[in-house]
């Protein structure tokens, strides 16, 4: 069998990236790295924090190194956060150093999915869905133009997910086997 490469996650916030991330790593037995959970230890802050004294500037320079610095392990699972592929650089190491797989859901999923949240920053407004329908227009093309495979996670539970996650990967890094 061959070795996998690192398996990373992008889509939008409440696609399922942490949560499908942590299942999938288990499933393959595998290292789970969440970029954000990351930059979060590394600072001992958490991001509202950061972007409150930092801003959104500040929070993503540090995504960048973060990035950088993860995507340099090997045959690790790897869940970014919504916003990985703002950045041109970004989107250049995702693509050039692992498997990056687009979890896509609609913004009607988001918004059921992140009701309650107080933990990302750029939801704390009453215009929540306007600006959902906005960075999907913006960053929806990216999310497409990075990831080698988009898999759906709006109709069904995490577990359907990395089933699905699994059986396509395999098939894209070994073909053989997945015939067999
Ligand atoms: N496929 C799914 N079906 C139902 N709920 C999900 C699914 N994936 C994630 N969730 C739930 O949505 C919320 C946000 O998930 P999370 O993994 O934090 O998303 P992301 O990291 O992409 O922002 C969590 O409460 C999680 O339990
Ligand atoms: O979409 C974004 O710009 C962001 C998504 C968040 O991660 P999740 O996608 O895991 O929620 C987190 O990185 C930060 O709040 C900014
Ligand atoms: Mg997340």
């Amino acid at each position: 069998m061959l070795a996998l490469p690192n398996l990373i996650l992008i889509g939008p916030m409440g696609a399922g990236k942490s949560t499908i991330g942590r299942l999938l790593a288990a499933e393959l037995s595998r290292d789970f790295l969440d970029s954000d959970h990351e930059i979060q230890d590394r600072c001992g802050a958490d991001i509202p924090w950061i972007f409150d004294v930092e801003g959104e500037g500040g929070f993503r320079d540090r995504e960048t190194l973060m990035i950088d610095e993860l995507t340099h392990r090997e045959g690790v699972v790897i869940a970014t956060g919504g916003g990985a592929v703002l950045r041109e650089e970004n989107r250049r190491m995702l693509r050039e150093r692992g498997t990056v797989i687009y979890l896509f859901t609609t913004v009607e999923q988001q918004l059921r999915r992140t009701a309650k949240d107080r933990n990302r920053p750029l939801l704390q407004r009453p215009d929540k869905e306007a600006v959902l329908r906005q960075m999907f227009g913006e960053r929806d093309p990216l999310y497409r133009a990075t990831a080698d495979l988009t898999v759906r996670t709006d109709r069904r539970g995490p577990r359907s997910v990395v089933n699905d996650i699994v059986r396509r990967v395999t098939r894209l890094v070994d073909p053989l086997q997945a015939k067999a």
